[in-house]
């Protein structure tokens, strides 16, 4: 049975990058997807926009809301101050277990709780099950219908507070339409758009900040 592309990035870190060493590893999927094969890691390009938005935030919970192999959950985690977690979101089985063995290589593992779900289902146990008051930072890069719903449920589910920051990948390509609509034009968001363009290609992207209100 021939290996997954998932597989094969891990494959690569694991034989190619610095084991303990988070820059390494993102360094190191950066190199293969943008020499072997593309895949929809946020890249380094955008990954300096998330990189600058964490440490503004600095935040002490954060919430990621589509793993995948655990490039941004990496770059994320490596940036958290002593104390500080990230909870990430992964609902396909062989994406987290490709992303929990390169969280474990790049030896963030202790900042990072993986959980498996989809996004509606685990969001509304933050709280109770996982113990988390509010979120001072969320990270946007699952499905792009999912961002609008999501990011009401955050509200309903009173896990935003005064000054929270959402950061979203992919508003232009490949899009998320009506997340910038209901973010641009609701009272309680502040909104920013970063143009970008898309991981390892010369197409324009762009991620948006949306800071929340209360
Ligand atoms: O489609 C894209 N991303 C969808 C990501 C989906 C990920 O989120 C998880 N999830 C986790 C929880 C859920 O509830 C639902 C899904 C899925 O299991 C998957 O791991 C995308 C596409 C392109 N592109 O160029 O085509 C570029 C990008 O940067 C992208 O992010
Ligand atoms: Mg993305």
């Amino acid at each position: 049975m021939n290996q997954s592309k998932e597989q094969r990035i891990l494959n690569f870190v694991l034989q190619n990058a610095v084991r303990g060493d988070p820059c390494s590893v993102v360094d190191t999927i950066d190199k293969y997807c943008s020499q072997k094969e593309w895949a929809m890691n946020v890249g380094n390009e955008k990954g300096k926009i998330l990189d600058k938005t964490v440490e503004e935030v600095n935040p002490s919970v954060a919430l990621e809301l589509g793993t995948y192999c655990g490039y941004s959950a990496v770059r994320i985690s490596r940036l958290l101050k002593a104390g500080a977690c990230l909870l990430t979101v992964e609902f396909n089985p062989e994406f987290a277990a490709i992303a929990k063995q390169m969280i474990e290589f790049a030896g963030v593992q202790d900042k990072v709780k993986l959980l498996e779900g989809p996004s509606e289902e685990i969001i509304p146990q933050l709280k109770k099950k996982y113990e988390v008051d509010t979120l001072d930072f969320v990270f946007l890069d699952h499905w792009k219908d999912r961002y609008t719903p999501d990011t009401i449920l955050l509200q309903e589910c009173n896990l935003l507070r005064k000054g929270s920051v959402l950061l979203a990948d992919n508003v232009i390509f490949p899009g998320a339409p009506d997340f910038l609509n209901y973010v641009r034009k609701s009272p309680h968001f502040q909104c920013t758009n970063y143009p970008s363009h898309l991981e390892y290609m010369q197409v324009e992207d762009a991620m948006e900040k949306a800071v929340f209100l209360g």
